[in-house]
């Protein structure tokens, strides 16, 4: 496994490794990440894997500093998974000096994660289009955890006809049902104790669904029952959207599906979790 930073480095690495599957990361890794790392192994000839806290996707008081980081443990679990490349750039291999592009995908922005974090996509479309036409992969794999991160990046390389296959993989969970992210060590264990009610809400209003239940307002009483158990859960949104265009949904059409998603505050630590209604006819 080879590790690089700067871009001339990466570069002359990517030249010698036929189709790629490239998994962009901010570290601190865990199964969700691996598990898109072996897509990646399954589909390509070489993998290559970046690890980069992207600054410019964190809003003012956002927990950039404080976002967790231990390279040498991400390193060594690359290496047992046969990753070819890693890409550990220094901020300034991303963004030089004087550079001042930004790329921003329009509409489906505005709303759910968009809406509570403003300029936040304008961060992920912008290191995405650089790590991409710095790496040039055949594929990129993302996680369906950050279910509307997906519909972005799809949007993205759809309107600047970027040339690559975006490939989107479950979401892996905790054997309680909390979805695992780097920012789950954030919790207090009261707090850790508390977090799968995110998950327990979702499947409280896919049950509903599945009992015949169609209209929104329906599937979010489920799912804010739920979440009335644990008090100090602080719900900043429960939705109900289409899961193409994250418009909110009155009714659930079968032939379209939706996406059910949140966010909530446990102390500090800010969650999110969703489920996929999928299409039924
Ligand atoms: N539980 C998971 N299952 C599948 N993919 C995941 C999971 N968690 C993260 N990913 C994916 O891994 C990629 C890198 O995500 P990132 O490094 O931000 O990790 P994270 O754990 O989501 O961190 P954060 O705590 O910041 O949300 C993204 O495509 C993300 O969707
Ligand atoms: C895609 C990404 C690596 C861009 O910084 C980040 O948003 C993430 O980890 O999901
Ligand atoms: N996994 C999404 C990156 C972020 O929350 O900034």
């Amino acid at each position: 496994m080879r590790v690089v930073t700067t871009r001339d480095e990466l570069t002359a690495a990517r030249a010698e490794l036929g189709t790629v599957g490239f998994v962009p990361t901010m570290g601190y890794l865990h199964d969700g990440h691996l598990s898109l790392v072996r897509a990646a192994t399954s589909a390509n000839d070489s993998v290559v894997v970046s690890i980069f806290v992207n600054p410019t996707q964190f809003g003012p008081g956002e927990d950039l500093d404080n976002y967790p980081r231990d390279l040498d443990r991400d390193l060594a679990l690359l290496e047992a998974e046969g990753v070819d490349l890693v890409w550990t750039p220094a901020v300034e291999d991303v963004y030089p000096a004087g550079s001042s592009t930004r790329v921003s995908v329009g509409g489906v922005t505005d709303v759910l994660e968009g809406a509570r974090r403003p300029g936040h996509f304008d961060g992920v479309a912008t290191v995405c289009t650089i790590l991409f036409g710095a790496v040039r992969p055949t594929r990129a794999y993302f996680g369906q955890k950050d279910a509307q991160q997906t519909v972005v990046i799809r949007r993205l390389v759809r309107d600047l006809a970027l040339g690559l296959e975006v490939c989107v993989e479950p979401i892996r969970r905790e054997p309680d049902g909390l979805a695992m992210s780097s920012r789950n060590t954030y919790l207090s264990p009261a707090e850790r104790a508390v977090a799968p009610v995110l998950h327990r809400a979702l499947v409280a209003a896919e049950e509903s669904y599945a009992a015949g239940h169609r209209l929104a307002s329906e599937l979010l009483s489920a799912a804010h029952a739920v979440l009335a158990t644990e008090p100090t859960a602080q719900v900043e949104y429960v939705s109900v959207a289409d899961p193409d265009t994250l418009a909110e949904l009155d009714d659930v059409d079968p032939a379209r599906g939706a996406l059910l998603s949140l966010a909530a505050r446990l102390g500090r630590t800010r969650l999110i979790d969703n489920l996929v209604l999928p299409r039924s006819v």
